[in-house]
């Protein structure tokens, strides 16, 4: 598993190290780091040319001391020192090993770039001079290396205001920053490495679930499993006009291990459901003639209007968990009471549907991920599955969990009927709402990456977009790769 910290508990744990050891001691402890890593990537260090970004403050000394070793070791060493006033010892300990002060030019000649502009001291949009050397790492050939943060996200939302530096790498000190896991810092960050530098730090605010940890979350039929014990789950979606929603949310359900598929909807998609899906039990139309089911899903293609409206809340008055996804969102934005549940309740929405959900714009949403994903929590009283380029899950008084797995291409129509499908088998299957959550988006996000690029038959030489159905298809290997 891995775990990120807000900035102020990674500040709160520095104090305590800082006042037990002698100054200057996680400072070296972190540009140690960070010249090893460079080195590594470097290659050869001897006769190599590293240009310094530096800040006016300890972000650039980082990036100071880190140039003095590597210019220690033969490297040519040219910082560039953007802020006001630089790291006094930095400075002196670079010059003391041959390093020098140059300009912007240097950047053009560089191999290696660090960027020491600012790290978790940043404030907002990046000013200049610091905004127009982060716009000219975009066009260097060398590789860039962000030392603690990529400047210009921010460390604790991963929100980019404006200018921000695209690291190959990013080495970061003490913890991973719970901007470095969400977008779009995350896309920003590049590959990030930690350096241990010797803090004591509690629970942490977001974490993301690696192979091992989905592995043990998933329910496995044991010999005398039958389907009522596998779990039995109810799906609630589509509509004589969208038919599709219907399909894909039962199949997302039956390649996700459901021992049983309940399908409730009207005479339309109910055939088509029965000739994809010939597993599925059907019933039309009336919520009360559904036999007994472990989970709910409510939502996908179901329409919005009255009938809708009724279904929808005959439904989520049973004592089982329940998933909301899509129409089914929307109509609890119309009538919060529909979430006012005694059973566990998971909501699945994307931002545009949380923007109606919490009366907050879209775009506020798209920028600060990780705060309306635990606002949603709070104020609801659900948990929140919030889909997007990095998917975040909230739960009250747990860490967030970051989806690690995904890619570009499931942003396509008919993807999230499927991960509704799935999640909603993981919940009948006995999971709770936040390892259900957790799990399928990462067993989704898993079947999308082999379905765009064609993974494992042969070596991968490429991506291609994928379909909704492409997904439900890789589901068994998905499984398969973490239940070997
Ligand atoms: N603490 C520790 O134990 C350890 C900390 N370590 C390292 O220290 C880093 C934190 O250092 P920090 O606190 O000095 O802040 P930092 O990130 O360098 O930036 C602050 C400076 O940036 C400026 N600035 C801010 N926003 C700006 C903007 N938008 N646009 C332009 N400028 C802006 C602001 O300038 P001012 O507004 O004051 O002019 C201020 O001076 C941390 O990330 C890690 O690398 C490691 O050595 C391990 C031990
Ligand atoms: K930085």
């Amino acid at each position: 598993m891995r775990t990120a910290y807000d900035v102020g508990k990674v500040r709160d744990a520095e104090r305590v190290q800082m006042a037990r050891l002698p100054e200057g001691t996680l400072m070296g402890r972190a540009a140690a780091g960070l010249a090893a890593t460079c080195a590594r990537l470097l290659g050869r260090v001897y006769g190599s040319r590293v240009v310094l970004l530096v800040g006016s403050g300890d972000n650039g000394g980082d990036a100071l001391y880190a140039g003095e070793r590597l210019a220690r070791r033969g490297a040519r060493v040219e910082a560039v020192l953007a802020g006001s006033r630089t790291h006094e010892g930095g400075l002196a300990a670079l010059r003391a090993a041959g390093g020098r002060v140059s300009d912007a030019s240097a950047l053009a000649r560089a191999d290696l770039v660090i960027d020491g502009l600012v790290g978790i001291g940043g404030k907002g949009a990046l000013r200049e001079p610091y905004a127009g050397l982060a716009r000219e790492t975009r066009h260097v050939r060398a590789t860039v290396v962000a030392v603690d943060v990529p400047s210009g996200v921010d460390a604790g939302t991963g929100q980019v205001e404006g200018e921000a530096v695209r690291a190959d790498v990013t080495v970061t000190f003490g913890a991973h920053k719970t901007g470095l896991l969400v977008d779009p810092g995350a896309a920003h960050a590049g590959v990030v490495e930690l350096v241990d530098i010797g803090l004591d730090l509690p629970d942490p605010d977001v974490v993301a679930l690696q192979d091992e940890d989905v592995a043990d979350l998933l329910p496995r039929p044991a010999p005398e499993s039958d389907k009522y014990r596998r779990g039995v789950v109810g799906i609630a979606a589509g509509s004589h006009l969208f038919t599709g929603a219907a399909v894909l949310a039962v199949g997302g359900a039956v390649r996700g291990g459901a021992g049983m598929v309940r399908y409730l909807g009207p005479e339309e998609p109910i055939g088509l459901v029965r000739a994809r899906w010939p597993e599925a039990v059907t019933t039309i139309d009336d919520p009360a003639k559904v036999g007994r089911v472990q989970a709910w899903v409510v939502g996908p293609g179901l329409g919005t209007g009255e009938e809708s409206h009724r279904i929808a809340a005959a439904l989520l008055k049973s004592d089982v968990p329940a998933l909301i996804d899509a129409d089914g969102i929307t109509l609890a934005s119309r009538d919060r009471a529909l979430l006012r549940r005694t059973a566990p309740t998971l909501i699945t929405p994307h931002a545009g549907e949380l923007s109606r959900l919490l009366g907050v714009p879209r775009e506020r949403i798209e920028a600060r991920r990780l705060e309306h994903a635990r606002r949603a929590a709070e104020e609801l009283g659900v948990t929140v599955l919030l889909k997007g380029s990095t998917t975040l899950i909230a739960e009250v008084d747990r860490p967030v969990r970051v989806n690690p797995t995904g890619t570009p291409w499931l942003a396509t129509g008919g993807t999230g009927d499927v991960l509704s499908g799935l999640a909603g088998a993981l919940l009948a299957g006995g999971l709770s709402c936040y390892d259900a959550a957790s799990a399928a988006a990462y067993l989704h996000g898993l079947a999308a990456r082999r379905a765009a690029t064609g993974a494992p038959a042969g070596l991968p030489y490429g991506e291609s977009p994928i379909s909704a159905e492409d997904v439900i298809a890789r589901l068994p290997e998905a499984f398969r790769s973490l239940i070997p």
